[in-house]
């Protein structure tokens, strides 16, 4: 490709083809898109913002921080049910991107887009003084008045996740000079997580009218689940034995039981966390097998005022350090 010669001829050259040519886009050549939502659906409609040296590093791969971007927001579509269609994109150019950085940036956006089923529907192109800022707004559809929320726990309800815990917030403590003793491979595994979340939208998807409440885990488990306990003025106990781990997860904490922390509250997870009702456990266990993806049972909701306490196998409870990340 030829480089990019300035602001337009970027959105036009590397932007204005991720529009699939989506009618209501305009190839980018109008002030805004327009789209129509499908019958007796609601637009579910989210933005997650990533920015250089908080939420990535400055030399981390582009094609990869743009497929994150893009999977951090489509895991929120996923926490409320929804099927994705489109994105808006805002860039902010920090001091260190240059046109072939903007290039394998947009080869990482086509990749995922085709994999998720999604088109850019427009956005903005500005620069800052300093690290690269980059936002994202995701658009899906849910059928009306389904959409998941954080509020429908019930005491008796079970609190089940998606996938393992803990992995991406071990995997960025390899990236920040971390061993733990581990081989290659599952150091590759746990950095990957860290780059790469996966987006649980299908199993988001087939549990409207399942889950009472769900949100997906991208700040930590406790403090996030502590926001489905206010929302739905209840308890949540954990079972810190039943969190689910990878290998690579478990031979770290093995090794070292306090890095549990990271399990709990290292965030960067994207994996669903939600409550069902114990007559929902039989269609859960189909959802599983569909999925392929392992649905662990980790708690309850009990009533009471609202708190996410973690049980040892001796039901005392655990105190930890970190609950989950908070910009400020
Ligand atoms: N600056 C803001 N302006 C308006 N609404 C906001 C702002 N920041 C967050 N929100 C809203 O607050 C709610 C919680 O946002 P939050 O970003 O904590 O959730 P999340 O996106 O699921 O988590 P994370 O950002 O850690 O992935 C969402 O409904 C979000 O739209
Ligand atoms: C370089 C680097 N340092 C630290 C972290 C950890 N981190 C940053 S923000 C966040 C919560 C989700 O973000 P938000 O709440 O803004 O959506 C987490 C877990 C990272 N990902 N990269
Ligand atoms: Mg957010
Ligand atoms: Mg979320
Ligand atoms: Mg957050």
């Amino acid at each position: 490709m030829n480089e990019v010669t300035g602001e337009f001829d970027m959105i036009a050259r590397l932007f204005a083809p991720l529009t699939d040519g989506r009618p209501g886009t305009f190839d980018l050549r109008n002030d805004a898109a327009t789209f129509v939502a499908s019958p007796g659906h609601e637009t579910v409609i989210t933005l997650d913002t990533l920015c250089e040296g908080i939420h990535f590093f400055g030399d981390d791969d582009p094609a990869g921080v743009a497929r994150k971007l893009l999977r951090v927001n489509l895991s929120d579509l996923a926490a409320m049910g929804a099927r994705p269609f489109g994105y808006l994109l805002s860039l902010a150019r920090g001091k260190s991107q240059d046109d072939p950085w903007l290039e394998a940036f947009a080869a990482g956006l086509k990749e995922d887009q085709k994999l998720f089923g999604v088109t850019l529907l427009g956005g903005d192109t500005t620069r800052t003084e300093k690290g690269l800022v980059l936002s994202l707004t995701a658009l899906g559809e849910v059928p009306m008045g389904k959409a998941l929320p954080r509020s429908g726990a019930q005491p008796g309800d079970s609190v089940v996740v998606s996938g393992t815990l803990g992995d991406a917030a071990l995997g960025l403590c390899i990236l920040q000079g971390k061993n733990f003793g581990l081989d290659a491979a599952n150091r590759a595994h746990l950095v990957d997580r860290y780059h790469l979340p996966q987006p649980r939208l299908q199993l988001g998807h087939r549990l409207v009218g399942v889950a009472h409440a769900c949100l997906d885990v991208s700040d930590g488990l406790l403090g996030d689940l502590e926001h489905i306990a206010q929302a739905s003025e209840v308890t949540i106990q954990l079972d810190a034995s039943a969190l689910p781990l990878s290998a690579a997860a478990r031979s770290v904490l093995n090794a070292d039981a306090q890095l549990l922390s990271n399990v709990v509250g290292g965030g960067d997870d994207y994996e669903l966390v939600f409550t069902v009702p114990a007559s929902a456990r039989p269609e859960l266990a189909r959802i599983e097998g569909e999925s392929g993806i392992p649905l662990t049972v980790i708690g309850d909701v009990l009533p009471g005022p609202a708190r996410v306490e973690v049980l040892d196998s001796e039901r005392q409870v655990l105190q930890f350090e970190r609950r989950g990340w908070t910009h400020f």
